[in-house]
């Protein structure tokens, strides 16, 4: 796959990006790119009136063309989504064998790298067959158009297999749901991740999680459980490890266990966001946006460290995207991350940015330091704080099924105080209702 590409036999790329204002950003899709395996060897911008026809005016086309023959690039990366008649038109505009790739089709095989499990080749499958559909419609001719009904037609086709893929996915058990289906049900609460890709989100998790890993404790449950893909052979996933900034490192959803004040928690890290792409193509691969809709609480990862505006923008469009999917605010710890990176005032601009988003108290963001540790206590309090909540009392005899039963209230709650006073055990204890409430049940059954 094309994460394991060494430097030498990397693809040469060029990035092309156009924008109404200047100076014309190309560092994300540059990063892009090269999380792809590719080198960026040049980028050409244009500021700008656009040309409906070849998405870039005739000057631009000329010097991309020019740029991709002196670089002897083989690939060029257009930072935007392209109509099909446009893709033709600059294709044809470069040197023989150039590949134009937009920037959804990028992601898509950056998807397509990164899918491990069957499940999560299928939906890849799927987001690209969706992609493809309407543009093999608005470039067909009429001819072909009118055989779309027709067996054998590749709009007919197209149509199928997605059908089929729809349905596939539909039957195919989802292992790491019934893993958290299960656990829940053992009084996990469930705590999702989110947030823009490279905002830290993966490198939290590591933070956050106790140090056995899922996949050590349950071997058998599922390609998504599990603290890297099954086909990881590229360098490593893990976060913390990172040298510079990269994007996508994180593929599939990863599910680990972390104690949070003496509870058990499933931290599930999710596929970041990106901007200026469908969220379903995004959800349609990872379902990262169910994740968020399932969990007790979400925590928010932000880049604080990005510009003021950008900062802004991403703070707004991650907390609508959630809320999307029935995440109110207080449901959500929002974690204002890579602070070491900034000044005092600095830090205190984020604060206030952020504070006119989420004035009240409850929501108040934090602000982090993932990589060096800085308020990650803050974050489990706030995780804590959030979580469905239950106190009880339990009175016991004290025997020895009463023991089995102060131990599964070990396992599954936070006990604040277990008293003996010869005949009798009080176990004061907090956790899920759900949890609590059968320990209650299984209590009074043992007077
Ligand atoms: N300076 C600084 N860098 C950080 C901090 N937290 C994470 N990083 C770096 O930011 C980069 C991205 O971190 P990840 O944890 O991989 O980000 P992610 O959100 O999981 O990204 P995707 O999986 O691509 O969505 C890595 O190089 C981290 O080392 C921090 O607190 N400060
Ligand atoms: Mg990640």
């Amino acid at each position: 796959m094309s994460r394991t590409r060494t430097r030498t036999e990397r693809r040469r790329t060029v990035v092309a990006n156009r924008s109404q204002t200047t100076p014309v950003e190309t560092s994300e899709i540059r990063a892009l790119v090269r999380a792809a395996g590719d080198a960026v060897v040049a980028d050409v911008t244009q500021s700008g009136p656009d040309d409906s026809g070849t998405y870039f005016g005739r000057g631009t086309v000329a010097e991309l063309a020019e740029t991709v023959a002196e670089t002897d690039a083989q690939r060029v990366v257009v930072d935007d989504e392209l109509d099909p008649g446009q893709h033709h038109a600059l294709e044809s505009a470069m040197p023989d064998g150039t590949t134009v790739l937009d920037r959804y089709r990028l992601v898509l095989e950056l998807f397509e790298a990164g899918a491990g499990s069957r499940r999560a080749k299928l939906q890849v499958e799927l987001a690209r067959l969706r992609y493809e559909l309407p543009r093999l419609i608005e470039s067909a001719d009429e001819g072909l158009l009118n055989e779309v009904t027709e067996k054998g037609s590749p709009v007919y086709d197209v149509r199928d297999r997605i059908d089929r893929l729809e349905r596939k996915l539909d039957e195919l058990p989802n292992p790491a749901d019934q893993f958290r289906q299960r656990r829940r049900e053992e009084g996990f609460d469930l705590v999702t991740i989110a947030g823009y890709t490279n905002a830290g989100k993966s490198t939290l998790l590591h933070r956050l999680a106790d140090d056995m890993s899922l996949a050590d404790s349950e071997p058998s449950a599922g390609t998504n459980v599990t603290d890297e893909p099954t086909d990881a052979t590229g360098p490593s996933k893990d976060g913390t490890a990172a040298v510079g900034d990269r994007l996508f490192e994180t593929l599939e959803t990863t599910t680990r266990r972390a104690t949070l004040a003496g509870r058990p928690v499933l931290a599930t890290d999710t596929v970041g966001f990106v901007d200026d792409l469908p969220h379903d193509l995004i959800e349609s691969f990872s379902s990262t946006l169910s994740e968020a809709g399932a969990a007790d609480v979400v925590v928010l990862v932000v880049d604080a460290s990005d510009p003021e505006s950008r900062f802004r923008d991403r703070l707004d469009v991650s907390l609508e995207v959630l809320g999307t999917q029935g995440v109110d605010d207080d449901r959500i710890v929002t974690a204002l991350n890579k602070v070491d990176r900034l000044s005092g005032a600095e830090r205190t601009r984020r604060r206030e940015i952020a504070a006119e988003r989420l004035p009240s108290a409850a929501t108040r963001p934090i602000t982090v330091s993932v990589l060096e540790g800085t308020n990650l206590g803050t974050v489990r309090d706030a995780i804590v704080d959030r979580l469905p909540t239950e106190r009880a009392t339990l009175r016991l005899p004290n025997c020895d099924e009463a023991m089995a039963l102060v131990s599964r209230a070990y396992d599954r709650t936070h006990v604040e105080t277990v008293d003996y006073d010869g005949t009798d055990v009080t176990l004061v204890c907090r956790g899920r209702p759900a949890v609590v409430e059968r320990l209650r049940r299984a209590a009074e059954r043992l007077q």
